[in-house]
């Protein structure tokens, strides 16, 4: 029964994919009295099943001869003598052999053609494809599920953190790989990732792995649903006097500057589809009207990159600016340009301006795009008093695995990842802090979450965060990645998604639990490690100046006791993660 339906599955796709193989084969297959029908499984049995001996049986001056009224063929001869029966007559029989030749050359490839796409579909077998026995059980898990995918339709909920994924389709390398689909979404807010796994006997498995979000997309949905569940209904939080905050976060290629930027077609992108210009688009819609349209407010715009250390204007040809904390500990960005804009298209020009700055300033754009953090912000003031009323920032972060990426000997890249992977753990911890409201908030600890501090404070502040995933087994661990850390910005508990799956073991499902608080821990360890690194460069600074003359005991004894509570902050966290994690593994002992 499940062959069949894999079966039926894989026919319908091909017949989809290809239509006109279909229909070739179709009047091949009739002028042989194959037997017919007009379902989209027998069709394909013809395509792909039929012997070559029996589609290549007819000859093509038989068919010609055949056919009831040739549409060519000449006026019959009064003449007696040998009957001229077809132009072809004339031929030499040497062409006539080069012709049969040539068509029966030009079928065996078509047929080639079609056996290779079939294989592609089916996933070829063992010997061929790694991957054919998982795709097989992941099938199998996956018609045991009942499929209830989001819909346009569904409630939009209003969350202060938002933390949804976004699957992608496989693409093209992917597909020639014959790389399978390991993520499965069944519910408009769970998926499954089934990652491939050996026993020590070699046998294989999937450890089919839960996770909950507020909403998961999969790779049906279009960037316009993905707006209307996470940036949208952050808009208007913008006209009250709000911080609105949108992340994409995910590994290099998993579709955040697609979603944020815009769709691709080739390499052509849709600037106009992207968030950035869906959240422009209902800036002004917001503007003209009430209440927000008695307000008087302006508009205006930024673009800029955050790479290592350092922040470059995207709209001022990459100038390098500046990251400073005022003595009111607020922090600002000097020279940062900021574009006062009246319409949505003054936006979208200041989108693909500084897109394209983004990239056409690279030697190998992509690489380059991927390690730095590009921000984008609307911004809202007072037309008279310029004084702030809100500011949207969506933010495309590098590539996440580029901060985990310690191999590289490149001392420049191993910076690099170090940075990146500072400011993703810093990142996460201040959205943690936002959520957990009053908990320390390390945005000290990057230039991103510096520049994004009022992000993270404030009653009023939102943000979700896209965590963009590939489907690919090739990518699964770095999808696993992505999701671990998503889910630590919000943790929601992972619901059975059906029944089918309640029967795995408490044993299997401990093991989970401690996994997940090992790599907890062990994440958590790195940022103490790192936080230690800050607190003790802040010490030494706030000890030396003691020793200037003239200096204020008020102000060294106000931030001494502001860094110990840093630093015991930081430290309590820490200390409970360890202590819950010991408990568990001694209950297990
Ligand atoms: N949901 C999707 N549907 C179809 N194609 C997608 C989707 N998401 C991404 N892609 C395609 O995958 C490719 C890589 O996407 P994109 O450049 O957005 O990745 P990225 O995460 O921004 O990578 P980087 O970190 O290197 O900038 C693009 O060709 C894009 O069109």
């Amino acid at each position: 029964m499940f062959f069949n339906k894999y079966f039926y599955q894989a026919d319908n796709r091909v017949g989809k994919m290809f239509p006109y193989v279909l229909q070739e084969k179709e009047s091949t297959a009739t002028k042989n009295s194959i037997e017919e029908t007009n379902s989209p499984r027998q069709k394909c049995r013809k395509t792909f099943a039929t012997p070559p001996q029996t589609r290549n049986s007819l000859t093509y001056r038989e068919a010609v001869l055949d056919s009831p009224s040739p549409p060519d063929s000449p006026p019959k001869s009064p003449k007696k003598g040998p009957r001229r029966e077809s132009i072809f007559d004339f031929k030499s029989e040497a062409a006539k052999k080069v012709e049969l030749i040539a068509k029966s050359r030009d079928e065996r490839r078509q047929r080639q053609a079609d056996e290779k796409a079939f294989r592609d579909q089916m996933g070829a077998p063992e010997q061929h494809n790694p991957y054919y026995e998982f795709s097989r059980m992941i099938s199998e898990f996956k018609s045991t599920l009942e499929f209830h995918p989001l819909k346009d339709s569904d409630p939009v909920i209003e969350n202060q953190i938002t933390v949804c994924v976004r699957k992608r389709p496989l693409n093209n390398k992917e597909k020639n790989r014959s790389e399978v689909d390991v993520i499965t979404v069944p519910t408009k807010n769970q998926l499954i990732v089934h990652e491939p796994k050996h026993k020590v006997d070699l046998t294989k498995y999937l450890d089919n792995q839960q996770f909950r979000f507020d909403y998961v997309f999969d790779e049906t949905c279009t960037n316009e649903t993905v707006y209307k569940f996470t940036a949208q209904p952050l808009v208007k939080t913008i006209f009250e006097g709000g911080m609105a905050t949108c992340f994409a976060y995910g590994q290099t290629g998993s579709g955040k500057t697609h979603t944020m930027g815009g769709e691709f077609k080739g390499k052509q992108q849709n600037f106009r589809n992207g968030i950035y210009a869906l959240v422009a688009t209902d800036v002004y819609k917001f503007l003209s009207r009430p209440p927000y349209k008695d307000k008087n407010l302006v508009v205006s715009a930024s673009f800029f990159e955050i790479y290592g250390k350092l922040a470059f204007d995207l709209l001022a040809k990459k100038q390098r600016l500046k990251v400073l904390e005022d003595g009111k500990q607020v922090v600002q960005v000097v020279g940062l340009t900021e574009r006062a804009v009246s319409k949505v298209d003054d936006i979208m020009d200041l989108i693909k301006k500084g897109s394209l700055e983004r990239t056409s300033g690279q030697t190998s754009a992509n690489s380059n795009s991927s390690r730095s953090h590009a921000v984008f912000q609307i911004i809202l003031r007072r037309a008279s008093s310029k004084q702030l009323e809100g500011k949207f920032s969506l933010i495309d972060l590098a590539g996440n695995e580029r901060g985990a990426d310690n191999s590289k000997s490149n001392k420049q890249t191993r910076q690099e990842g170090a940075d990146i992977n500072k400011s993703l753990l810093a990142l996460k911890e201040c959205i943690r802090a936002l959520g957990k409201k009053g908990k320390h908030c390390p945005f000290r600890e990057s230039i991103l979450t510096k520049i994004l501090r009022d992000s993270f404070i404030g009653e009023k502040s939102r943000t979700c965060m896209i965590a963009l995933i590939s489907s690919s087994v090739g990518s699964v661990d770095h999808t696993l990645n992505t999701l671990r850390y998503a889910d630590r910005v919000k943790e929601l508990v992972a619901n059975d998604f059906s029944e089918a799956n309640s029967g795995e073991s408490e044993e299997s499902q401990n093991e989970n639990d401690v996994v997940s608080l090992e790599w907890d821990l062990l994440e958590n360890s790195k940022n103490v490690i790192d936080s230690c690194v800050y607190f003790h460069k802040m010490a030494c600074q706030l000890y030396d100046n003691s020793k200037q003359v003239g200096y204020s005991k008020y102000e060294f004894a106000k931030n001494w006791k502001n860094l110990l509570r840093e630093m015991i902050d930081v430290q309590r966290v820490a200390y409970i993660k360890a202590s819950e994690f010991c408990e568990m593994l001694e209950d297990e002992a």
